[in-house]
């Protein structure tokens, strides 16, 4: 490598403040010559450098992140993206760049497009904001943009129609605002076009010209027009979460490489075309929570994915999913609102929010009486579902041939999976294969299993910290088997337990038996799984905690990741599966802040079914303690229900709910899951909700925002800056 490239490296290796992963440029050796790792990779070409890939282990999102460097988070106050990308243009024939999780904060430069030789860009998971930087335009070779988890907070730009290589396109988890330009639609080598979780409003533009358009995701944002016809050759089709409206175009019916649509959560009406159902390669539909509404005819056939009607409508099974609850359709009435429900004149005002905010007030007010009865009558026939498939689990474990059974996979996996498909091809972030590890392996993983290693007991067993020979780290859990297994039992099991794999599931990442090989004596099994840096979510509420309080919208964002996990063991692998241990100690906290179970699914192995444990009322004590904090919330709903139930609202709510929360919520979003909460934790369980009733109403809750005057849009404070009242001062007699 050229000596000036070297001093370069090690100018940015100072710029971002010596990140671990760097440590190897400190010895002297040709730093092309090292073998690539998921961290880190400098490729040359001639002796000049042409990728640099640098993955970090910074936090993502942190919520006070106003600009300003947050200490341990971002790169101090010292660094200057300006400098940093003037170090960078210096390696001027770089043709990958994927700097991520790093850190890095401040306004993009435009100095950026100086790199004309680009190809990929990924700076995801930084503090970038602003504007995307207009001269990107010029940089022609690039076919990859990855800005993910980012804070830009301009509109989406009109100009990428003049980057005619550009075929990835992900600007996912930004603050983008404003309607996303027509001349999107003129970006045309695009194979994917990922822009979920913006502000982005307005109508969907024709993409009709976009003929290799493989991908397309804007869920949760806030577009309000009709779907425009889509390019012949759509895989994935994911526009949940906003607020579209209008009838589903027939014209989805005919785009026969189909894979995956869902258009849940919207304002869609009409009846659905017939022929969506017969699309041969579709394996999963989600039309659930929208206003659509007239019948399905029973003679209606279904494409090979899908099975054949009406029993392709009922359930999830082989990888084939469909959900069509929520709306007001003739079938299967007992999961459908009431036809009033899907009336036009249900839709307040033009905008998205206004809409949002008229189904909201309908929600709680007007519709309360009748939506009561439905949810019993709807409670009802769920809870003898349920008993069914409960038994059907029962059977499962004792049945033998389970390899069979989990072949399928779940709606979120499945569009996970196209997600990795990106991460693949830049080597980062990808979710690692299951395997098999040795027992020698683990033990020097955990330094032979030592005091210094060991993080915790549960009551399956011990769990200590180690580091695979790859650095990454891993929590092993050495599960004591109470019950003897053959080894061909266990492996079944373990192959089971292999497949939950979900965003917010700590993963799972091998196993080991520890045992002789004559099948019978198999009395300990390591569990191996990813390490989850940022301890329980139990001592995140806990008021002794020295962390940053956790605002309103963290908490929710927490809870909605568990209820989507939870919603997922209860339909996805192993539909059914109620049996999770949720508590705020099994729920862990990774470095973004994201929630991830632990303890899920164990029963399969210790075969230790509760029959009296049931997810959703666990759940719900998971929501009590994050409104309440740990404290409060050990005296018991009971206790809890008095407080908002028996003084005036403002002023039970003071007594009760955790300071920060109340602080950082919208009143209307704390009406909605304290609501929720008291069904989850009803004692009568066929009075509870389903999990996915939970979840529409944890997502309903997110969306309502405090108007400006309800918090002052300062930082939320730090634990020593503010202390609740001592109960025994703030609460008041409870004879009353
Ligand atoms: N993947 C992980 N990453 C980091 N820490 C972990 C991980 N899994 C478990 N731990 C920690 O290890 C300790 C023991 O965990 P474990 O799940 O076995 O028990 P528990 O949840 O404390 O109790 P119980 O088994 O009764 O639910 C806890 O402190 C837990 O936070």
């Amino acid at each position: 490598l050229q000596s000036s490239q070297t001093e370069v490296l090690q100018q940015l290796r100072k710029q971002l403040e010596y990140p671990r992963h760097l440590d190897a440029w400190n010895y002297a050796g040709d730093l092309c010559s090292a073998p690539p790792s998921p961290f880190l990779t400098v490729a040359c070409e001639a002796n000049t450098i042409t990728e640099l890939k640098i993955v970090g282990d910074k936090p993502a999102k942190v919520s006070n992140f106003d600009g300003h460097p947050v200490a341990g988070q971002t790169l101090s106050a010292f660094f200057s993206v300006d400098s940093f990308v003037t170090t960078l243009s210096r390696l001027n024939s770089l043709k990958v760049v994927i700097l991520v999780s790093l850190g890095i904060w401040g306004p993009l430069p435009d100095k950026i497009h100086r790199l004309y030789s680009l190809q990929v860009l990924d700076l995801s998971s930084n503090f970038l904001y602003g504007s995307i930087p207009p001269r990107i335009s010029a940089m022609g070779m690039l076919h990859t943009m990855t800005l993910d988890a980012n804070f830009f907070n301009d509109t989406v730009p009109d100009w990428f129609d003049s980057l005619s290589n550009l075929t990835v396109l992900s600007l996912k988890n930004n603050r983008l605002q404003g309607p996303l330009p027509r001349s999107i639609g003129g970006v045309t080598a695009l194979t994917t076009l990922a822009l979920s979780k913006n502000n982005i409003s307005g109508r969907v533009p024709d993409l009709g010209s976009l003929s290799s358009l493989e991908i397309l995701d804007l869920r949760d944002n806030q577009l309000d027009s009709e779907i425009p016809p889509m390019p012949r050759g759509m895989v994935t089709i994911l526009l949940s979460r906003n607020s579209l409206a209008g009838k589903i175009p027939h014209q989805l019916g005919e785009l026969s490489r189909l894979q995956h649509l869902d258009l849940s959560y919207n304002l869609l009406q009409g009846t659905p075309p017939a022929s969506l159902f017969s699309l041969p390669n579709l394996s999963y539909l989600s039309l659930a929570s929208n206003m659509l509404s007239g019948s399905l005819s029973s003679k209606l056939a279904c494409g090979g994915q899908l099975g054949t009607l009406p029993p392709c409508l009922s359930d999830i099974s082989n990888g084939r999913v469909i959900k069509f609850s929520g709306n007001c359709l003739s079938d299967d009435s007992s999961r459908q609102h009431e036809s009033s429900f899907c009336r036009e004149d249900r839709i307040v005002g033009k905008g998205g929010k206004n809409r949002y905010i008229g189904l909201l007030i309908c929600a709680i007010g007007g519709a309360f009486v009748v939506m009561l009865v439905l949810l019993l009558m709807l409670l009802y026939f769920y809870r003898r579902h349920r008993h069914g498939r409960a038994k059907a689990e029962t059977r499962l474990l004792q049945n033998p041939a389970l390899e069979n059974y989990s072949t399928g996979f779940s709606s979120e996996l499945f569009a996970n999976a196209r997600y990795v498909s990106q991460p693949v091809k830049l080597g980062s972030q990808v979710m690692p294969t299951y395997r098999v590890f040795s027992l020698e392996e683990l033990r020097e993983a955990t330094d032979n299993f030592s005091r210094l290693s060991f993080i915790g007991e549960g009551s399956h067993g011990k769990v200590y910290k180690g580091r695979l020979e790859n650095g990454s780290q891993v929590a092993v859990k050495c599960l004591a088997l109470f019950k003897k297994y053959s080894i061909r039992n266990l492996n079944l099991r373990l192959d089971l337990l292999s497949k939950l794999r979900h965003p917010h599931l700590v993963c799972l990442l091998g196993h080991c038996v520890d045992g002789s090989s004559d099948d019978s004596s198999v009395h300990r099994v390591f569990l191996v799984y990813e390490y989850i840096p940022h301890g329980n979510l139990h001592s995140h509420l806990s008021e002794i905690s020295m962390e940053k309080f956790l605002t309103w919208p963290e908490r929710l964002a927490i809870l909605i990741g568990i209820a989507k996990a939870t919603h997922f063991l209860h339909t996805g692998i192993l539909p059914g599966f109620f049996n999770n241990k949720l508590k705020t100690h099994n729920v862990l906290l990774d470095e973004h802040y994201i929630a991830k179970i632990s303890d899920y699914g164990l029963s399969i192995i210790t075969e230790e079914i509760d029959k009296h444990e049931d997810d959703v009322y666990s759940f719900g004590l998971i929501i009590l303690e994050t409104l309440t904090g740990p404290a409060q919330a050990a005296r018991g709903k009971p206790f809890c229900s008095t407080k908002w139930t028996s003084f005036s609202r403002q002023e039970g709510r003071k007594q009760i709910i955790d300071p920060t929360v109340l602080g950082t919520a919208a009143d209307e979003s704390l009406s909605l899951v304290i609501s929720i909460t008291d069904k989850c934790l009803s004692s009568e369980s066929s009075l509870r909700p389903s999990i996915e009733d939970v979840l529409w109403n944890l997502q309903y809750a997110a969306r309502c925002r405090p108007p400006p005057t309800e918090i002052s849009g300062q930082t939320p404070p730090r634990r020593h800056e503010i202390r609740r009242e001592s109960p025994a001062m703030s609460v008041p007699s409870l004879a009353r």
